[in-house]
């Protein structure tokens, strides 16, 4: 006998009604740059403070903004270690805008209700100057001003971005973008406007559209925005909140004196490693990080690059131990593909804050760090052979296909490394070896 067709009923839209969630909490934080991350990191933390809301901007994305604003601003965080997804209504955006919304954007930031600013712009994204048409920094700019104009109540500025001291980089690109501006706008600047340092930490890849069945599986609800992230979360800052700022410390969130130490760990141990991967994997036939921590030679190449990084590292060496415990057990979950390629995106950016001080340091002792050595090659095979996403992708491109292409990438990033003939012969020497090893590992 046929079995008779269960009725089905559709899977509800999640809304804040559906979910019975509570009503959006009132504006008190912008972000910009709206994406995977800001809803895995600093949404996520602002939801321990109820009376917080954020409004979010995209940079140009529409279609994010519109998913969000259908679903009362809330979605589906997936949180994958190696077990079962733990899942999480996420309620604390109250708004989604695109980027191109510029009188919402204004009004804003013009707010008295507003204290502060969170921004993941992507490194590239506080290169661009102020008065390039549409930059980020030149939002931020027009954002300020018009706050500035309506009466200049205190802000504070918060990149979540992976750059060494996001706060100043942040300060020194607002400053730049409004020298020609009136001096009584630029002083209100120095003394209204504050740039909090953060280091930022979840490994959060981009979304797939599996991710959204797996939502709806683990939750009922039909998400159109979910986002999937791993357990471990850090979130460090350093400065001053003039208008106030959520309970962040509720989540977890650590508020330091310095976070130099912190910063160096983060950008040269995980981020570096990141680097080293995103250029080598590929070239040894792996997509994501966790296909190449499991990769023999990637593994014991990710190993040697955090020895070399250790030794110059100002971290006690019984820290740095936990965290590469623990940075690999992260690396190795088969519940995040974080896929290679997508961390490849501007290595001109990354490169120099991430594998150049362990690398300069190690020259400075005569040294050939295998591991520097090898994410430079990676790049240049990148460079070479790949389709390039990065601010100066054509002038590398360019470089990196002439004849003496590592001498050249290199004296585009840094002149003193150029000039030492011994690193752009090891570097020549390892391009040939990484191609070697693709030809015999197929
Ligand atoms: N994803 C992570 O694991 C992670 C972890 C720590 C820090 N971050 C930081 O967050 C950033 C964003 O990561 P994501 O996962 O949200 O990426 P995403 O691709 O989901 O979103 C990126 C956001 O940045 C905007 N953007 C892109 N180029 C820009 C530019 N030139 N100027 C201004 N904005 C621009 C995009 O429009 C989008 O809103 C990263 O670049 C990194 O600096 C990410
Ligand atoms: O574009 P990047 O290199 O800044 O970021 C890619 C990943 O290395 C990064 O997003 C890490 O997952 C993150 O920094 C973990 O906190």
């Amino acid at each position: 006998m046929p079995t008779p067709n269960p009725i089905s009923t559709p899977t509800p839209r999640l809304t804040r009604a559906s979910a019975g969630a509570r009503p959006p909490a009132p504006v008190r934080a912008v972000h910009l740059g709206l994406g995977a991350f800001h809803r895995a990191h600093q949404a996520v933390y602002t939801m321990a403070d109820p009376d917080w809301g954020v409004a979010a901007y995209t940079f140009r994305n529409a279609e994010l903004p519109r998913r969000l604003t259908e679903q009362d601003g809330l979605y589906t965080l997936q949180v994958r270690g190696d077990g079962e997804p733990q899942t999480r209504i996420v309620d604390s955006i109250s708004r989604a805008h695109p980027g191109g919304d510029t009188d919402r954007w204004l009004a804003d930031l013009a707010s008295p209700d507003v204290a502060l600013l969170t921004l993941t712009i992507t490194e590239a994204g506080y290169r661009a100057a102020g008065n390039e048409d549409g930059s980020a920094i030149g939002r931020v700019l027009a954002g300020l001003r018009g706050r500035h104009r309506a009466g200049g109540l205190p802000i504070a500025l918060v990149p979540c971005d992976n750059l060494p001291g996001n706060g100043s980089v942040l300060r020194d690109a607002v400053r730049n973008a409004a020298e020609g501006e009136d001096s009584g706008f630029r002083c209100w600047l120095e003394d209204h406007v504050s740039f909090v340092d953060t280091v930022v930490d979840r490994i959060t890849p981009a979304t797939t559209a599996d991710d959204a069945v797996t939502a709806a599986r683990l939750t009922g609800f039909d998400d159109h925005a979910p986002v999937v992230t791993e357990p471990f979360s850090e979130w460090l800052l350093a400065g001053e909140f003039p208008a106030g700022r959520p309970a962040w410390e509720n989540a977890g969130a650590r508020f330091v004196g310095d976070l130099a130490a912190y910063e160096q760990r983060k950008l040269w141990f995980l981020n570096g490693a990141h680097t080293l991967l995103a250029y080598t994997g590929p070239a040894l036939g792996c997509a994501t990080v966790d296909e190449a921590v499991r990769h023999p030679v990637l593994a014991a190449l990710t190993e040697s690059w955090w020895d070399t990084a250790a030794r110059h590292a100002s971290l006690p060496a019984e820290d740095l131990v936990d965290y590469r415990e623990r940075l690999l057990r992260r690396f190795s979950s088969r519940g995040i593909r974080h896929h290679l390629l997508h961390i490849a995106v501007g290595g001109s950016q990354k490169i120099p804050a991430r594998i150049l001080p362990v690398l300069r340091a190690e020259r400075s002792r005569q040294r050939l760090p295998e591991p520097a050595i090898a994410a430079l090659a990676g790049w240049l095979i990148h460079l070479r052979d790949r389709e390039v996403a990065d601010p100066r992708a054509d002038e590398l491109v360019a470089l990196a296909r002439a004849d003496d292409g590592a001498r050249r990438v290199l004296s585009a990033i840094d002149t003193d490394l150029a000039d030492d003939r011994e690193l752009v012969t090891a570097v020549d020497d390892y391009v040939d070896h990484l191609r070697h090893s693709v030809r015999s590992n197929p």
